[in-house]
């Protein structure tokens, strides 16, 4: 009976965790979606963010591409967003090339209600902030799990800072006498030892016990000796798409 019981609460369990990942995805794919359909026109020349959102909006181009002949090409912000570029049979540019893009879509860990970002989860914010910056207008694609008043309430990773290895203690030690905090060397899983960016440096993620002025905190770690980027994308965002749990996209424009 005991046996029994447990093996319901697991299923139970399992079968909620794949609800909430089903709906997490979802919502991910309905905020692609909109973005692609309201920002990325004929012509343009679109930066292609990192993680697991943009998938579904390279998908939706790509799908267009066949649909209605779009045709765009896509500047990378990862080894990640280069492969997924190349096997949709999209075209592949690069800052050289194309060193203005019309647009950049990418995905964020946390939005604020200023639309500071925390970006970064997947180690790809140095040239997701390029990319961003090479571009007229920055999109921003979120799950309802993203959008927060304050940074932190609901992303609890930190903020990444990628550093040059030789640095990271000093910088470590820096950020947190000056702010507070742990700032941790991110490790990777499946190697033994640090996670080493597409830059070929470290990740430090800098988890803060308080609310800071942002924009002073950026600039005041970028200053550090070594460090290369922070995970702070502040002043940077024209528009962010939430999508919702009910089904709902919710855009907030950046007045
Ligand atoms: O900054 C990023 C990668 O460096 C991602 O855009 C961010 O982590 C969001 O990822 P996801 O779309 O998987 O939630």
């Amino acid at each position: 009976m005991l046996l029994k019981l447990i093996k319901q609460a697991a299923f139970n369990s399992i079968s909620r965790h794949k609800t909430t990942v089903a709906m997490v995805d979802a919502a991910k794919r309905l905020a692609a979606r909109a973005a692609v359909d309201e920002y990325v026109k004929n012509g343009q020349k679109v930066g292609i963010g990192s993680g697991s959102t943009i998938k579904f909006a390279v998908e939706r181009i790509a799908e267009r591409t066949k649909d209605e002949s779009l045709n765009v090409v896509c500047v990378p912000t990862s080894f990640q967003a280069r492969e997924l570029i190349l096997s949709s049979g999209l075209v592949l540019e690069s800052l050289d090339t194309t060193p203005v893009l019309d647009v950049a879509i990418d995905g964020a860990d946390e939005v604020d209600k200023d639309f500071v970002l925390i970006k970064g989860g997947g180690g790809c914010l140095t040239q997701e902030k390029i990319v961003a910056a090479a571009a007229k207008k920055f999109i921003v694609i979120a799950d309802y799990r993203k959008d927060s008043t304050l940074l932190g309430e609901q992303y609890k990773k930190g903020i990444p800072v990628e550093v040059i290895p030789m640095a990271r203690v000093p910088i470590k030690r820096k950020i947190e006498s000056n702010f507070g905090g742990k700032a941790e060397l991110r490790m990777a899983i499946n190697k033994a030892g640090p996670v080493v960016t597409d830059n070929g440096n470290f990740i430090l993620d800098w988890k803060f016990d308080k609310v800071h002025k942002w924009s002073e905190v950026h600039k005041e770690i970028k200053l550090m000796p070594g460090v290369v980027e922070t995970g702070l994308f502040v002043d940077m965002t024209n528009a962010v798409f939430f999508g919702l749990e009910d089904g709902s996209v919710k855009t907030k424009l950046v007045k």
